[in-house]
């Protein structure tokens, strides 16, 4: 691993490391190389290097910019001064590293800290691989959002949360309704602008705590992690307007259909789907572009108003 050469960049411009860097760091037990061996986990290693660099400075803060995403630094606060560095091996940009401090950095911390950095490249760029294959793996090529593998996952550990909690849980299933005429007569890659568009609506809908996932085809689903029924219903009239009242959309006449189910005591993950899957069977059934719940979803208001109208038929 030592064997090969890096880069580190900051405010003073480019800092080859020398041909012989790999006798230079420390690779004890203790050390900072070790430690970060220790783990691909990008939020780990960056508590770790701040646990090092915090024996630089005292540090207020440490961001850890990637094109996978941003990390923190546990216990992370604004600071007055900031120092930011772009963290490069083999003229590659690995990521930014954004450190905050009450004090100026100085051209000798930064030069401390430029050393530590270097510590950190090889280990930072097998953790970004391990997160890249992760996400690819989790994600749907074509919209990004999570795939069914990763539906399922996330699925089961939100109702063991909302088990564990008591907290209200529903399940979204959407379908969309004549998406099969788009590919039909405009073509594939029309109807790949369709699913796209659709994701887009639904991220812009959505909470950015609300999960959500493409199963593939044209089927979607939402993790509504303590969201009562009524809540639940109230997202999916404004999913349905959202997809409804997109003009590309409308062109393709594409609108969608929602079935919702609500976690009861005793149940399980299955049930919970089997029910939300039945229920956007049923809005198919009724005409498309409806949102039907499971019986055993139904909200109060819903009831109340079923039972006025059964009251006065
Ligand atoms: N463009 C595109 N089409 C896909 C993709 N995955 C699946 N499909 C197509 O999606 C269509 C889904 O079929 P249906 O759900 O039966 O079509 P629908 O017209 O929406 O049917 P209703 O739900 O009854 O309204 C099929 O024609 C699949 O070939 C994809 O990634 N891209």
């Amino acid at each position: 691993m030592w064997q090969e050469s890096g880069n580190l960049t900051n405010a003073f411009g480019d800092l080859t490391i020398s041909s012989n860097w790999q006798d230079s760091p420390d690779c004890s037990e203790n050390s900072l190389v070790s430690q970060l061996q220790t783990t691909l986990d990008l939020q780990q290693q960056l508590d770790i290097f701040s646990m090092s660099a915090g024996r630089v400075l005292t540090l207020s803060g440490l961001t850890l910019k990637t094109a996978l995403g941003e990390f923190t630094a546990r216990g992370s606060k604004n600071g007055q001064h900031q120092h930011l560095v772009t963290l490069t091996l083999e003229k590659q940009v690995l990521a930014e590293l954004c450190y905050e401090a009450e004090y100026a950095f100085t051209p000798l911390i930064q030069q401390q800290l430029l050393l530590l950095e270097s510590e950190w490249l090889f280990a930072l760029r097998n953790a970004l691989v391990v997160s890249r294959l992760q996400q690819m793996a989790l994600k749907d090529p074509l919209t990004l959002l999570g795939n069914r593998r990763f539906f399922d996952d996330s699925f089961a550990k939100a109702i063991q949360l909302a088990k564990r909690h008591q907290s209200p849980f529903v399940l979204l299933l959407l379908d969309l309704d004549n998406f099969k005429q788009v590919n039909d007569i405009s073509g594939h890659s029309v109807g790949d602008d369709v699913l796209l568009k659709v994701a887009d609506c639904m991220r812009d809908t959505l909470r950015a705590t609300d999960s959500l996932f493409r199963f593939g085809g044209d089927e979607f689903a939402v993790l509504l992690s303590d969201s009562d029924a009524e809540h639940a219903e109230r997202v999916s009239e404004r999913l349905l307007q959202a997809i409804k009242q997109d003009a590309f959309l409308a062109e393709h006449q594409v609108g969608c259909s929602i079935g919702l189910a609500r976690l009861a005591p005793e149940q399980q993950a299955r049930d919970v789907f089997h029910q939300a899957d039945e229920a956007l069977y049923q809005a198919k059934l009724s005409g498309k572009g409806k949102v039907r719940h499971s019986s055993l979803t139904r909200p109060k208001f819903a009831e109340a108003r079923a039972g006025a109208l059964l009251a006065a038929s």
